[in-house]
């Protein structure tokens, strides 16, 4: 089988090393092509035997699977200049979420799916996000999760929620990063703690912290009562989050699905010309 991957930026990249790296593909039965040639030329020369294909059309030819890599205005251009290389039973996957299903199946002849990945995948860990299209059958969505598991937890989902899991298992790894940030940025402003030893420690607690909830039977609310004694320094510094930050996890999503709205508006507009339900 071979697997094609068209964009190998940030994330384009990280799929095609992390699938390589952990023996999922071998990197003879990879084909990537990205708009400027010397990105994929660079990946064929960190793993030998990947093809670096001068055109998308020359990836679609080849592979089974075509894993598309671009942003989501750009979809509408490279799908069109794949579709006369792609027959009914070839499986094209999108890795982002604006682009709809039904976008994919109403511009493409074969089976298409949305994969969202995550930074995560990069060590092996977090979810793919799996979202199939009607003409995918029980065989293809299992081979596609065996194909992803090497590298994530693939995990079903229904394209209604494919924002919302989107904004916690992609969106997530930079929330998180963002509020470990502002930790040791407090660490080293209140206390004068050098960096590299506060960002260490942080480290190591988000590590530990996702251990407790993944495999030590906590919940984020029995882990916050187990350690926050009444009248104590931890119950202080929640009381002071609870106060500051009640709204804005709710608005940090309303956020990305107004962005997430308008995409879908611009992607409708490119696929179909017009606004439709
Ligand atoms: N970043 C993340 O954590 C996640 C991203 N995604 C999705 O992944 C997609 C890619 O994001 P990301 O990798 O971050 O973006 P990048 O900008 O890093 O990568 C996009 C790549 O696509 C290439 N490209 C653009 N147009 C074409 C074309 N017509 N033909 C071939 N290649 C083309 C670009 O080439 P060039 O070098 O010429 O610019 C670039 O290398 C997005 O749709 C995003 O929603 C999904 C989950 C997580
Ligand atoms: O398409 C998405 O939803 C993902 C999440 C982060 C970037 N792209």
């Amino acid at each position: 089988m071979k697997v094609g991957f068209i964009g190998t930026g940030s994330m384009g990249t990280v799929l095609i090393e992390s699938f390589i790296r952990s023996g999922a593909i071998r990197p003879s039965a990879v084909v990537a092509a990205n708009r400027s040639h010397e990105k994929a030329v660079r990946l064929a020369a960190r793993y030998p035997g990947l093809t670096a294909a001068g055109s998308n059309g020359e990836v679609a030819a080849a592979c089974d699977l075509v894993f598309l890599c671009v942003r989501p205005l750009s979809f509408k251009s490279v799908i069109d200049e794949i579709k006369p290389y792609i027959t009914a039973d070839q499986i094209v996957i999108s890795i982002t979420s604006p682009v709809l299903l039904k976008h994919l199946e109403s511009a493409l002849p074969c089976k298409v799916a949305k994969v969202i990945p995550s930074i995560t995948n990069e060590v092996q860990s977090g979810a793919a996000l799996c979202i199939y299209g009607e003409r995918m059958n029980g065989e293809d969505r299992t081979s596609l999760e065996r194909l992803l598991s090497p590298i994530s937890k693939p995990i079903r989902v229904a394209e209604s929620y494919t924002r919302v899991t989107s904004d916690i298992s992609s969106c997530g790894p930079a929330f998180l990063a963002y509020f470990v940030q502002k930790l040791i940025d407090a660490a080293v402003q209140v206390a004068g703690m050098p960096r590299e030893e506060a960002t260490r420690l942080a480290s190591e607690t988000l590590l530990g912290t996702g251990k407790l909830l993944n495999e030590g039977g906590y919940t984020p609310e029995s882990l916050r009562q187990r350690v926050a004694v009444p009248g104590g320094i931890i119950e202080a510094g929640l009381e002071l989050m609870e106060r500051e930050l009640e709204t804005t996890f709710v608005r940090l999503l309303q956020a990305t699905h107004a962005k997430y709205d308008e995409d879908v508006e611009k992607i409708d507009q490119l696929f179909f010309g017009s606004i439709i339900d």
